[in-house]
């Protein structure tokens, strides 16, 4: 299935323990995609690792890169982070660069897959890490949304609120403005309800930290997210 098409969307941590039992229930839970990354600790053997044991099943798998030395060959795609929002532009664009200059030869650019973040919650990881500025409007974000829609042609615009539940007026003011880029929501979902919520608005929603902390409300969310129909 192509990336444009998915509804849901589980996060697995590389950095992060999962028992064969868990792991067989994600992926064969009927998520769209496994999209393996995490902020940190994320390690070549970490990522062979979790990629051989998801390859049993039949779900594509992505790996979002978050550092160079821990790609490998293998995954259907290949997701890669800007954090729009961050201050230094190594978050956004040399970390890139360097990576380009030197594997660029041997690059499959049709396997990648660039998407541009915009982290809310000024407390995750991943907003510390990218010295991400999270004091935002509404209209901000919708500013970094068109940035990447219509300077950068980004494919996916991310909204990313890791750890905690979003503001739905922000991310449905987001859906507006964006035509063909897709936007991915991900941050703090734990219920059904909170699943469907966001559903409702974002193209994919992506489900985290709640496959480690419950794994039952994290299956259930499968089915809430896909049975929001488009009206
Ligand atoms: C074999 C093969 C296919 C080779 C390809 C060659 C190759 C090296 C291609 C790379 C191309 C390229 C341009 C790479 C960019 C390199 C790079 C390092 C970019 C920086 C990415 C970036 C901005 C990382 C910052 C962190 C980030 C946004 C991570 C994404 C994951 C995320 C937000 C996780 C959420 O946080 P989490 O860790 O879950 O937090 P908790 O633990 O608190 O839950
Ligand atoms: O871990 P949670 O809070 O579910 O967030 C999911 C994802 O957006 C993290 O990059
Ligand atoms: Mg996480």
């Amino acid at each position: 299935m192509d990336y444009k098409n998915w509804r849901h969307v589980f996060k697995v941590d590389p950095a992060k323990e999962i028992s064969d039992e868990s792991l067989e229930k994600i992926c064969e839970s009927g998520t769209d995609v496994i999209l393996v990354g995490g902020t940190d600790g994320v390690t070549i053997d970490n990522v062979i690792d979790i990629l051989l044991r998801v390859r049993r099943f039949s779900v594509p798998v992505a790996l979002e890169i978050s550092n160079v030395e821990s790609v490998l060959a293998g995954f259907d795609y290949y997701f890669i982070p800007s954090v729009l929002n961050s201050r230094e532009t190594k978050w956004v664009k040399d970390l890139h660069h360097e990576a380009i200059k030197e594997y660029g030869d041997v690059m499959v650019w049709d396997e990648l897959v660039a998407e541009g973040y915009c982290v809310l919650n000024p407390d995750c990881k991943v907003a510390q890490v990218t010295n991400a500025n999270t004091d935002l409007t509404k209209d901000d974000v919708i500013a970094y949304a068109r940035l990447a829609e219509n300077y950068f042609k980004l494919p996916i615009f991310y909204i990313e609120y890791s750890g905690t539940y979003g503001d739905k007026e922000i991310v449905s003011s987001v859906k507006e403005v964006l035509n063909d880029t897709k936007l991915f929501y991900g941050g703090g979902i734990t219920t059904v309800e909170q699943a469907a919520e966001m559903a409702q608005i974002a193209d994919t929603v992506v489900v985290g930290n709640i496959i480690y902390d419950d794994l039952k409300q994290a299956l259930k969310t499968v089915e809430a997210v896909k049975g929001v129909v488009d009206e």
